[in-house]
């Protein structure tokens, strides 16, 4: 019995020792090795593709059986640099008027030759003076003006006894040019003083051609040395400010924004405040000009005249003219000169109107020099305005 039960146990036993010895060595196979101290730990890679054969390193100028294909190496891509525009240069305001002279001759060609056939005739009688006097207030001269004129001619040809056309012609020449008072001081105040820029004003109606204005008088200082900065106060339509902006790039010119429908008098002081602080020559300020409310149009410009004058006075307030309009626009522009205090006019468009002696009138009546004349859509379309070249352009034909 004692030799069954020691059987028994010495069975369990081989059995526990054997279990023991067979399981740790499966377990060791599964898992991998335990990492020992100081070991790196070796990050598993992913399958690769077999590696291609090491090509054996041949000495220099061995023969190949086969070129080798050029190898091409892409160029990387050329850096992207923002092109910027050149600046413009434009030209100096000397001698624009004799440039623009043809353009203003042609509009203006059936006035001229209307005038000088009336002139040819032997003997001025009574209804060819009142001929030359319908062609001028064709012309838009103003029936004041034309009978100054036409009453100093008759007295000047009956005097002298003028006879030939080209005589009368100069008679008739010397006589607008002095109805456009060629004395008025016509120089723009653009220079800088005290230590800050000069502060120009642009106003007029929608549509004069304030923002193309003060674009062009911009291109006017810079081509004749200066610098300038723009205020875009006509924050009541939106293109206006793009509009004036890039009329600044394309000379190199800062243009001071505010936000659409932004308060313009705000807008005109940060424009000063700016060219103040950058130390430009002029500061050129673009106005909106709604006129289907005085009250209201009267309160902005006056408002943004008001802030302006924070940093001193206004040295120019320019009042654009559609020389188109003719005689409408002298009413509006009277109303102008009530809100503000205009210095000088600039009458537009006179490249599209046979009625150039809207100028005339314009001084006339409202005793305020004009100063500049656009005469095309072109940025350098603009000229200081001369009485004499006007009128010689005006008149045309042969001095
Ligand atoms: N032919 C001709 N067109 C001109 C002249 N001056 C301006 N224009 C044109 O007139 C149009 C109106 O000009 P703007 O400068 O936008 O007029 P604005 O007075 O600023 O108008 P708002 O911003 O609406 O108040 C534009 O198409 C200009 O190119 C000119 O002397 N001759």
């Amino acid at each position: 019995m004692e030799y069954v039960v020691a059987a028994v146990i010495l069975l369990v036993v081989l059995i526990v020792g054997a279990v023991g010895l067979v399981v740790p060595k499966m377990r060791r196979r599964d898992l991998p090795p335990p990492p020992t101290a100081g070991s790196t730990t070796t990050l598993e890679r992913p399958p690769t593709a077999p590696e291609a054969p090491v090509e054996e390193e041949l000495p220099p100028l061995i023969e190949r059986p086969e070129p080798a294909a050029p190898v091409v190496v892409e160029e990387p891509p050329a850096p992207v640099v923002e092109e910027k525009p050149a600046l413009e240069r434009p030209e100096p305001s000397a001698g624009r008027l004799v440039r623009l002279r043809a353009r203003l001759a042609r509009s203006q060609s059936a006035f001229g030759r209307g005038l000088l056939s009336v002139l040819s005739r032997d003997h001025l009688e009574e209804e060819d003076w009142e001929e030359i006097e319908e062609s001028l207030i064709t012309a838009d001269v103003g029936i004041e003006a034309t009978q100054v004129i036409v009453e100093r001619l008759r007295e000047r040809v009956r005097i002298l006894g003028t006879k030939t056309v080209a005589e009368v012609r100069a008679q008739l020449v010397e006589e607008l040019v002095a109805a456009l008072e060629p004395d008025m001081d016509r120089s723009l105040k653009t220079a800088p003083h005290d230590g800050r820029p000069a502060v120009v004003l642009v106003v007029g109606v929608n549509g004069a051609g304030k923002t193309t204005t003060c674009g062009k008088i911009g291109r006017v200082l810079i081509g004749d040395g200066g610098t300038v900065l723009f205020g875009a106060a006509d924050t009541f339509r939106a293109a206006a400010a793009d509009q004036i902006q890039t009329w600044g790039e394309r000379v190199g010119a800062e243009t001071v924004r505010g936000p659409e429908g932004g308060d313009p008098a705000s807008v005109a002081f940060d424009a000063v405040k700016r060219g103040i602080d950058t130390n430009v020559d002029t500061v050129l300020i673009d106005t909106a000009g709604r006129l289907q409310n005085k009250v209201g149009l009267m309160d902005e410009l006056g408002k943004v005249k008001r802030v302006v004058e924070k940093h001193g006075p206004v040295d120019e307030t320019l009042l654009v003219l559609d020389a188109t309009t003719g005689q409408n626009g002298l009413e509006q522009a009277r109303v102008f000169t009530e809100v503000v205090d205009v210095t000088g006019v600039v009458l537009t468009k006179l490249d599209g109107t046979a009625k150039g002696g809207i100028v005339i009138a314009v001084q006339r009546k409202l005793g305020i020099p004009v100063k500049l004349v656009g005469l095309g859509e072109g940025p350098d379309d603009m000229a200081p305005f001369e009485p004499a070249a006007f009128v010689e352009a005006l008149v045309g034909g042969d001095a």
